[in-house]
């Protein structure tokens, strides 16, 4: 069996994707997700100019030694657009090799450890009574965990607050990507943000009870001390976790806040090999590893980082937003199926235009995912409707202190 194409497709129902397609002599095709959120056309170009002519002609079963090969005769290794091209090629393989065996991808992996897969969605609000109806409302839609951002006092716009969303009656179900050449400033103050996050989530505990596990992300916008006194001041309201509570390049700031809360941490959307989390699953400083098969390298690298953060009873919460693409989103359920240490997995809800671009054998029933039982990953990419919605360039927001200075968004 040979590669005989690879081929890049980017489209933007909704927002952007993009999606490897690699087909073999025998006809067999697999895709995979390359979408790089704010970034999309480097990651295309890194596949188009650069990896595809590596791959014709190649077996498409042997996917470790092509994952190593793209990885090691690069030179240049690491980082998020690298990364994601490998991803993409990574999971592509997977779904060839599944279609090939007339497996789903998790069978190949070792099949279930599970029924289904718990996950969480995105509640928020920009004040307590339209929190409280974006909680109902992901109950509603059968979540039995919801994630709960919300405004704060004195700051114009704040990460993961559907505002304008909900002011449109849209459900929040895309990843804030603002259209246009220059991204959205943003303002930011920790102050603020740190004296009123505490009463929410007593109001947010006083309305739906003890039981409901709920989850919050900082975002990287904390110092260690910060994010310490945070995790130390939600203890009374039993988070399920704290996201993103500090930049973690610097691994090691962990520590500090590890050493002043019980909150559990989870770290590592944004972190691309499994070198990132070295110190943090040795150590044991965080509870939950957040990566996607996407930024990531693919299924084979997550598959191995969660094994070796099984050594320290660390579980998965595999990162979900609308920016990963069903074909990654899927790629990462069959994983999660997989694996002994599954924790939860972020799910927003893709738009409808997204659904019709990506034919999904996925499931979603009563707060459990599955990825169904299609050969390979289970997702069709549908080329004619993916014409129809073409690029259109967009970007992250950033974010200021009210000082002036550039901050974490
Ligand atoms: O936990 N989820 C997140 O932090 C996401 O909402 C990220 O901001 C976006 O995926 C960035 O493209
Ligand atoms: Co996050």
């Amino acid at each position: 069996m040979k590669i005989i194409a690879a081929e890049v497709f980017v489209t933007s129902p909704s927002r952007n994707f993009v999606t490897l397609r690699i087909t073999t002599d025998d006809g067999v095709t697999g895709i995979g997700d390359a979408t790089l959120n704010g970034r999309e056309l480097a990651v295309a170009a890194y596949l188009k100019e650069h990896v595809a002519q590596l791959l014709i002609g190649k077996d498409p079963h042997r996917i470790e030694d092509t994952w190593q090969f793209l990885y090691r005769s690069s030179y240049w290794r690491r980082g998020p657009v690298t990364m994601a091209a490998i991803a993409a090629v990574d999971m592509a393989l997977w779904d060839i090799k599944g279609k090939v065996a007339n497996m789903p991808v998790y069978q190949l992996l070792g099949g279930a450890s599970r029924n289904g897969l718990r996950a969480y969605g995105h509640a928020s609000g920009a004040d307590l009574e339209s929190l409280f109806d974006s909680v109902r409302e992901h109950l509603e839609l059968g979540y039995k965990s919801v994630r709960i951002q919300t405004a704060v006092p004195g700051i114009k716009a704040v990460y993961g607050v559907a505002a304008q969303a909900q002011a449109s009656g849209e459900r929040y179900d895309y990843e804030p990507a603002g259209r246009g050449a220059f991204p959205v400033e943003e303002d930011w103050d920790t102050r603020a943000y740190l004296r009123h996050l505490p009463s929410v989530f007593e109001a947010v505990r006083n309305e739906f009870g003890p039981e409901l596990p709920l989850l919050h992300d900082g975002h990287h916008r904390m110092t260690p001390i910060q994010a310490a006194k945070l995790g130390k001041a939600l203890e009374p309201y039993d988070l399920f976790w704290l996201e993103d509570c500090t930049p973690a390049e610097n691994q090691e700031a962990l520590r500090l806040v590890r050493q002043h809360t019980t909150t559990p941490l989870a770290i590592g959307e944004i972190f691309n090999t499994v070198y990132d989390y070295q110190t943090i699953i040795k150590e044991q400083l965080i509870d939950y590893v957040r990566a996607a098969s996407t930024h990531f390298g693919g299924i084979s690298p997550l598959k191995k980082v969660m094994d070796f953060a099984a050594q320290y009873q660390i579980k998965s919460g595999f990162h979900g937003p609308t920016d990963i693409s069903p074909v990654g989103f899927a790629a990462q359920l069959h994983v999660g199926l997989a694996i002994h240490n599954y924790g939860i997995q972020e799910y927003m809800q893709h738009s409808d235009a997204t659904n019709e671009v990506f034919e999904q054998s996925m499931t979603f029933v009563d707060g459990y995912l599955h990825p169904g039982n299609k050969p390979g990953i289970g997702v069709e990419f549908n080329e004619e409707a993916a014409a129809a919605f073409p690029y259109q360039q967009a970007y992250l927001p950033y974010n200021r202190l009210v000082d002036g200075t550039v901050h974490d968004w």
